[in-house]
């Protein structure tokens, strides 16, 4: 189970998630209370050891600009939320990153991760970062192939439940490991890691 830990601002954040064991550590680079520059980033990512992939956080920027700020913040991959066409992905290929669509169970009825270029895709509420769940166990056939991550309202109590109804590849969260918005808990990070990884699969 691949476990992404996500709107980290602080070295303290990072430190907790890379010490639970997490694959991934997200930064937000778009509109977000969990929001950071690319040049705070950078110097976050520095903390962060090989192995661990960085990624930083778009929504509905043009190509330009997340292009722009992933260098800028030395990322190793790129998130875009939102209903981007193929050619956004396309655009930014040549960056060499890992490309990371995030988008609906709805927009992605029937697709294959790597459709629209990306690596990797995660599907997510129609509020990214907001914390609200949604309905994954009705996926069912609707299930992407390929390497997607369930995101959305996700937390220590209740991903196991998740894991096991949407059986996704990974699994993403940012509200669920948080004291308050914008404020993460090492501990609630630790609990989630470790619950995800007993959760079921299969
Ligand atoms: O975390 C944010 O603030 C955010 C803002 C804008 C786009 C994406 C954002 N985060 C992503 O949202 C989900 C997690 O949401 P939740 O808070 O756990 O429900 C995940 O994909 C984050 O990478």
């Amino acid at each position: 189970m691949f476990v992404k830990i996500c709107g980290l601002s602080t070295a303290r954040d990072v430190a907790a998630a890379v010490g639970a064991g997490a694959d991934a550590v997200g930064f937000v680079l778009t509109e977000s209370p969990r929001r950071v520059s690319p040049e705070v980033v950078r110097g976050l990512v520095e903390e962060v050891p090989d192995g661990v992939l960085t990624v930083a956080v778009f929504r509905e920027e043009p190509s330009a600009e997340v292009r722009r700020a992933a260098l800028a913040a030395g990322v190793g991959a790129v998130q875009l939320h939102g209903g981007h066409p193929a050619s956004a992905f396309a655009e930014l290929a040549d960056l060499g990153l890992t490309l990371v669509r995030a988008t609906t169970a709805a927009l992605a009825a029937g697709a294959s991760v790597g459709d629209f270029g990306e690596d990797l895709m995660i599907l997510d509420s129609p509020s990214p970062g907001s914390g609200e769940p949604w309905n994954w166990s009705d996926l069912g056939a609707n299930r992407p192939s390929g390497s997607w991550m369930l995101a959305g309202g996700l937390g220590p109590g209740n991903v196991a439940e998740a894991v096991a109804a949407a059986r996704p590849w990974g699994v993403d969260v940012s509200s669920g490991v948080e004291v308050r918005r914008g404020v993460k808990s090492p501990e609630l990070i630790e609990e989630f890691v470790r619950r995800a990884r007993l959760a079921p699969t299969g």
